[in-house]
């Protein structure tokens, strides 16, 4: 149920106890149409629906204030049909001379337990109604039509009630069974889209975004500016002469050192910010909602923690420094005129000797 929106979730709870409603309704009507016939008295309806009028207020009321949505089982179903069950036995108390009606109708409500109900709770289930039903027939009887006179048509009558609703239950508990397990399996097609999704959008080696879901995040973020009239900035950070690092200590600890830095990079971005990799030993990272001079500000910095970073933890001797360009986002400028004057301040930092920052201006 995690997955169904709270509102939505609160309607099919609500709309339980509506079509249970309606059930007593049903009932009702019924029972006030023996009593026009004289075959029962007129009391008895009206007892029984004061008392399904209360049940339905009290169910209704008790999934309303929100209480019951911690519970296991938040449409109360378990107990709204232990609320109908209780009904119909009550009606045999008050009329045993139509014993068959209350029998016949013990089914309808249950049907309802195939939605929520576990095995075990249809094997209780079964098991309280037999016992309830044969304690009835003994104190109570049956009279009308029903010839049950010896203590053998009584346990034959009993009997046969008894085995059709355990056959009953035991087609729900099936029809609930597999309502479970294709719950499950709804389940775990939905982790794995998240996962599939999860895949598409970052990058294997250092887990973060890759180039295409930053191209997203870039494009959601210039329709904001565009809504907002803000600003924000884009930065391009190479690592230097990574070629050597790979020559000097293998390709795996190449890998080491990006996933090294793709970590630092996260730790060090705004919240709000998004890093991702942008290809071999190139990152990106958007700053949002941000003026020129506070982005410079953050990538010196983040060059000068990659420069102090001890290194020496992945390959004795590993020292790293990174250079970055920078542009603002300007309106009417398209992702790629932002991306390419990032690059070109990326090649002035790279021309001005490596390991600084330089901004777009042009
Ligand atoms: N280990 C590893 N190396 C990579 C990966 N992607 C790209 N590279 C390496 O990154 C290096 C990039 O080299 P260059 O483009 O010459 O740049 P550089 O050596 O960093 O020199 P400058 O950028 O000019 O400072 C190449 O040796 C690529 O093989 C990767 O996923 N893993």
């Amino acid at each position: 149920m995690a997955s169904i929106p709270l509102r939505a979730a609160m309607k099919l709870r609500l709309r339980t106890v509506g079509i249970l409603a309606a059930d007593y309704g049903f009932n009702i009507l019924m029972l006030f149409a023996f009593a026009a016939a004289d075959v029962i008295s007129f009391q008895i309806p009206i007892i029984l629906l004061g008392i399904a009028f209360l049940f339905n207020l009290l169910f209704a009321g008790l999934i309303l204030s929100g209480k019951t949505r911690s519970l296991q089982d938040p449409s109360l179903t378990a107990l709204q049909l232990l609320g109908a069950c209780g009904f119909n036995f009550l009606g045999f108390l008050l009329a045993p001379q139509i014993v068959y009606f209350f029998m016949i109708n013990l089914f309808v409500p249950l049907s309802y337990g195939s939605v929520h109900f576990t095995q075990r709770m249809f094997l209780a289930s079964w098991i309280f109604l037999s016992c309830a039903l044969g304690a009835m027939m003994l104190t109570v009887g049956v009279q009308g039509d029903i010839e049950l006179t010896t203590p053998t048509d009584r346990i034959f009558f009993w009997a046969v009630i008894v085995f059709a609703l355990g056959r009953f239950l035991a087609i729900n508990a099936e029809v609930s069974r597999l309502r479970i397990r294709l719950q499950r399996k709804n389940n775990e097609l939905m982790h794995a889209a998240t996962r599939l999704s999860d895949l598409a959008s970052r990058d294997e080696l250092t887990g973060l975004w890759n180039r295409r879901e930053f191209m997203r995040l870039l494009l959601e973020e210039s329709r904001r500016a565009v809504r907002n009239q803000s600003s924000f900035c884009v930065a391009i950070i190479d690592i230097d002469h990574f070629k050597k690092v790979n020559d000097t200590y293998g390709h795996l600890t190449g890998d080491a050192v990006l996933h090294e830095l793709a970590q630092l990079l996260e730790s060090m971005r705004r919240a709000t910010d998004s890093v991702a990799r942008y290809g071999g030993e190139e990152f990106t990272l958007l700053l949002v909602n941000a003026k020129l001079a506070t982005a410079t500000v953050a990538l010196e910095r983040i060059r000068s923690q990659v420069m102090q970073y001890d290194w020496e933890v992945i390959a004795a001797g590993l020292r790293l420094t990174i250079s970055v360009g920078i542009a603002a986002w300007r309106p009417g400028e398209t992702l790629t005129q932002v991306l390419n004057r990032a690059d070109a301040a990326l090649y002035e930092a790279k021309d001005a000797g490596r390991n600084c920052v330089r901004v777009s201006h042009t």
